[in-house]
């Protein structure tokens, strides 16, 4: 799991390894120089023509290293420097080491053509320091870049963006982010896209110690974390080990909702599966879904009454379930009988929605995955992404759940305020039925003994593993959810080997 650290963070980082390692900070800012270099020189030719932007502090000190470096690799650069605000010392050492090699052009407006003549343009105005929004000079320059017909890469952040808070102003847009070690908050933000393009960490030696040390409430989730998560099957196990999931989905018209994340619950180990429909769906669930136990509801088309709930480990609720006022009243019962952490979807969040007194029932500790739709119909508009994010913590803690907000990056919001980002997934996902897919694989974890936010995390992150998988078999555009789940026996094999 990685940490992301606020800009404060990040600075301590940097001068806790500077202190401890020790390292000089021109030394330190050579290695992030020659870690841009590394993924720059594996990517481009020296038939580039590129221009490196800088500004004055540490992230044009960058720019400025980057520039000789490109030079002696044998690509054409030119840096285009800006001037304002004091010069950090490591920029003027940078400065100096320039001298001779490499063509320095100070800008002071923007009156000319200045990237036609180039292939890349590469940000260096401002880096984590960015105290305010981008203005006057330096905010006409990021326009022409952004303007300008060439490939785009920022050292660090785009310049303008805000590591941890609300940007405005003007902002690069980057096609490419090359990040040092540690990504920021602001990349995980659906505004911020357009600003920070596909991006990448490189390792530049920061303190390990010191970031094991740090808290912080905000992670990105990996392999590794996954892998630790994951339990093995041993010998004498047997069904009952692995909990017996009860689902209740579907409804007339909408019974592949309840087929979808059955099969998916299946293939995420689950012990038993009973699913709960109504009488229309009752063959096309037999036949579908052969290891299943059917248990089939008074009425024909949708959910009215509940089975005896003692004998299930946990419950998922609410894909193609509809919100008829018998609906209702049976997913009422069903929170305030079942005090056990379940997965709630769908319809059964629309129905909390809008029957708001039932929030008080939800059980502590279950697992709620709205799309941001479903999500403003539950916390009502935000404002930007940094106050729905707030709103998302605020939920988690107030029902005591998980709170999974889907979509890029889904993320998963705990009730000790804690946020993890999923790194897996891509948009082929974005096609009827891969959030039902979603919830049967929860569920198949919560009943097999996983706590509710080891659940979600890894729930999550297979969930968008098994989209990966398939999207590169298949193509992200005819992906449809039937492919994430037959990819999900695959996900779990590489998520645990
Ligand atoms: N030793 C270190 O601290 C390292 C720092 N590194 C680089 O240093 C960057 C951070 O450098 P700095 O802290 O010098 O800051 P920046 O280079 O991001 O910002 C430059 C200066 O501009 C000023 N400023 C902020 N917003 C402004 C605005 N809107 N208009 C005009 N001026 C503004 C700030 O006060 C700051 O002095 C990182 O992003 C990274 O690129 C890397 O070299 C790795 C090592
Ligand atoms: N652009 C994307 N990148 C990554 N994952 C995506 C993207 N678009 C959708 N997904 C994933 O696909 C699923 C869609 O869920 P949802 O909107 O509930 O679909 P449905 O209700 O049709 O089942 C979520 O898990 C979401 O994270
Ligand atoms: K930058």
């Amino acid at each position: 799991m990685i940490k992301i650290l606020s800009a404060q963070q990040i600075r301590a980082l940097d001068a806790y390894t500077i202190q401890h390692e020790p390292i000089s900070s021109i030394d330190l800012m050579e290695r992030a120089c020659r870690a841009f270099v590394g993924w720059f020189t594996e990517r481009f030719d020296e038939t580039q023509k590129v221009a490196i932007v800088c500004g004055t502090g540490n992230n044009g000190g960058d720019g400025l290293g980057i520039a000789r470096l490109l030079k002696m690799w044998g690509y054409p650069v030119s840096v285009l420097l800006i001037r304002g605000g004091t010069d950090t010392e490591d920029f003027k050492t940078n400065l100096e080491r320039l001298k001779g090699k490499v063509e320095v052009i100070e800008i002071a407006s923007t009156d000319s053509d200045l990237f036609s003549r180039y292939d890349i343009v590469i940000d260096a105005i401002f880096g984590s320091g960015l105290s305010r929004p981008a203005e006057g000079i330096q905010a006409a320059i990021i326009q022409q870049m952004n303007q300008a017909d060439v490939i785009r890469i920022a050292v660090d952040i785009p310049s303008g963006l805000q590591t941890d808070k609300l940007s405005q102003g003007e902002i690069f847009k980057a096609d490419f982010t090359i990040s040092f070690q540690l990504p920021k908050l602001a990349f995980f933000l659906p505004a911020n896209h357009a600003s920070v393009g596909e991006w990448c960490l490189v390792d530049i030696g920061l303190s390990k110690a010191f970031i094991k040390e740090i808290s912080s409430s905000h992670f990105y989730l990996t392999s590794k974390y996954i892998r630790r998560i994951l339990k093995p099957r041993s010998k004498f196990d047997h069904k009952g080990t692995y909990g017996h999931a009860l689902l209740i989905a579907g409804s007339y018209g909408k019974i592949g909702a309840a087929v979808l994340s059955g099969r998916a619950l299946l293939h995420a180990g689950v012990g038993l599966l009973t699913l709960h429909i109504p009488q229309c769906g009752y063959s096309i669930v037999q036949t579908s879904l052969i290891e299943a136990m059917v248990d089939v509801d008074a009425h024909e088309h949708f959910l009215t009454t509940l089975p005896s709930l003692d004998k299930y480990t946990t419950v998922g609720v609410g894909p193609g379930l509809g919100q008829d006022a018998l609906t209702i009243k049976a997913f009422g019962k069903l929170l305030e009988d079942f005090r056990k952490p379940m997965v709630i979807d769908a319809d059964g969040l629309n129905i909390l929605s809008a029957n708001r007194e039932l929030l008080r029932t939800v059980s502590p500790g279950s697992i709620l995955t709205p799309h941001p739709k479903e999500f403003e119909r539950l916390v009502g508009k935000w404002s930007d992404d940094f106050d729905r994010l707030e709103k998302q913590k605020a939920l988690a803690k107030q029902l005591k759940s998980v709170v999974v907000l889907k979509g890029a990056y889904t993320s998963i919001a705990s009730p000790d305020g804690m946020v993890y980002f999923n790194s897996t997934g891509n948009p082929g996902m974005a096609t009827g039925g891969t959030g039902d897919v979603l919830t049967g694989i929860l569920t198949g974890l919560l009943a097999q003994g996983y706590s509710s936010v080891d659940a979600a995390v890894t729930g999550v992150y297979l969930h968008g593993l098994a989209g990966d998988l398939a999207a590169r078999e298949k193509g992200m555009i005819s992906l449809i959810a039937s492919d994430v789940i037959d990819f999900l026996p695959a996900a779990f094999k590489k998520a645990m080997a």
